[in-house]
């Protein structure tokens, strides 16, 4: 269905970024008819990024901020509806909620996001072992390390090692297990996952790669964490951040076809009429290459809510956002511009042992994705530079005295 008609009605399961972000947008994009946003819970929807990062500081207590002021579902004659979807028959185009109710729709935009991996141990189960993605796990988290003298952090991902600089930021013992033989390693390149994993432990963490974890035992008043090496790590506290899954469970069980995410096209239409999937839970076609990814990040889900609104409003263009991430690991600032690939070949853009520099990772010539580290002029350029794919020389780059910046406004220059 590509035309939207006065009649039409919208259900958005999931009120995080991407759920939030298509309502805002159908709205300002005209669409006149009912809007529900399937909330799940009773608060209003709130910011996740600083969960890991400001509310685990000291003075800074896990005080929720909403996505969207109370005010705002009101004026935009927007339904967030606090229960939680149960079943959609996309033949009837109906969803069935937990509590037994039912709502009918012409547009279904499944915003489900994702649900942390399990931690697949003896042990998992603990009172002193906690995950990190609502603002209660963050208030239970923030009181515990308001105590904990020792701490171990299972997954030198994004969530473990945000974790991880803030307790030591703290004056807290830390020790990080990472199966993996670098950290970050899903999203960085190996120069700035090195670099990491070098300042991680200058700052005194100690980071052990190539390490997973067997068991965690209680030992006296606290935790003991059985590793794959052997060793046994004391703690009083233990965070896990070991990736997330998306959630595809509802749609799997209405028939949608799911691979790592709920299938899209790059309209962002699933192969059944009238529903949409957005954000962690959807596997899209990569512009350019076509290849299927999904992405978790603030900037997709929002990028794919507006693209979607657009799709329900009968346009029919591809989704073609360039991705973008950020991560802030106590006074380290990172911001990546694209996607980085193993095979992409890295050249540092300043210098690494002041702590400001940029990696840029060229592909066949090609400026593909930019690792900036407290550069935040080096990541605006790039933003700009890897979604016009633009052409880099290696002669150009490695000249004395090359900023992105100033090769943004030479190569990108609109002229008069
Ligand atoms: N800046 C950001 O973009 C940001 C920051 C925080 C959280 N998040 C969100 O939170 C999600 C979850 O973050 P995350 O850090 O859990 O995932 P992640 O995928 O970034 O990292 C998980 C890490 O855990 C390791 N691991 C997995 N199983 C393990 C095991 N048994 N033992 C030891 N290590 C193990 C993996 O090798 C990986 O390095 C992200 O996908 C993202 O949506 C994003």
């Amino acid at each position: 269905m590509n035309n939207v008609s006065a009649k039409d009605s919208v259900v958005i399961i999931g009120a995080g970024q991407a759920g939030l972000q298509v309502a805002d947008s159908l709205r300002s994009e005209g669409f006149a008819g009912p809007i529900t946003l399937l909330n799940g819970e009773a608060i209003l929807p709130y910011q996740r990024p600083p969960l890991s990062k400001d509310y685990l500081g000291i003075d800074s207590p896990a005080t929720a901020l909403p996505l969207r002021g109370p005010d705002f579902f009101t004026t935009q004659d927007i339904t967030l509806h606090p229960g939680a979807a149960a079943a959609v028959d996309t033949q009837a185009r109906r969803v069935t909620l937990t509590d037994g109710s039912a709502l009918d729709y012409t547009h279904l935009v499944f915003a489900t996001g994702a649900a942390n991996r399990q931690l697949p141990c003896p042990g998992a189960d603990l009172p002193a072992v906690h995950a990190l993605r609502t603002l209660f796990d963050a208030e239970r988290l923030q009181a515990a390390l308001a105590t904990a003298r020792k701490v171990v952090v299972i997954g030198a991902g994004f969530i473990g090692l945000e974790f991880a600089a803030a307790a030591r930021a703290r004056g807290v013992e830390v020790t990080v297990l990472e199966y993996a033989p670098r950290p970050m390693g899903r999203a960085l390149s190996a120069t700035a996952s090195d670099w990491f994993a070098a300042r991680h432990r200058s700052d005194g963490i100690d980071l052990r790669l190539n390490e997973g974890v067997t068991a965690i035992h209680t030992e006296g008043a606290g935790l003991s964490v059985e590793s794959t090496a052997g060793s046994h790590y004391p703690a009083d506290l233990v965070l896990y951040g070991v990736g997330v899954n998306a959630r595809t469970e509802l749609a799997e069980a209405a028939g949608l076809a799911t691979d790592n995410g709920i299938l899209v096209d790059s309209s962002l239409r699933t192969a059944v009429d009238g529903v949409l999937a957005i954000g962690d839970c959807a596997s899209f076609p990569q512009a350019g290459t076509g290849a299927r990814i999904r992405l978790e990040s603030v900037q997709n889900a929002t990028d794919h809510g507006r693209h979607a609104a657009r799709s329900i409003m009968g346009q029919n263009t591809d989704y073609a956002q360039t991705p973008w991430f950020w991560s802030t690991q106590g006074r380290i600032r990172l911001q990546i511009a694209g996607i980085s690939d193993p095979s992409d070949e890295p050249v540092v853009l300043g210098d690494p042992a002041n702590g400001k520099f940029s990696i840029a990772l060229l592909r066949d010539g090609v400026l593909a994705a930019v690792e900036s580290i407290n550069s935040p002029a080096d990541h605006v350029a790039a933003r700009k530079l890897v979604a016009a794919s633009v052409a880099l020389p290696m002669e150009v780059l490695s000249a004395p005295g090359f900023s992105l910046k100033n090769f943004a406004k030479t190569v990108l220059a609109v002229p008069a």
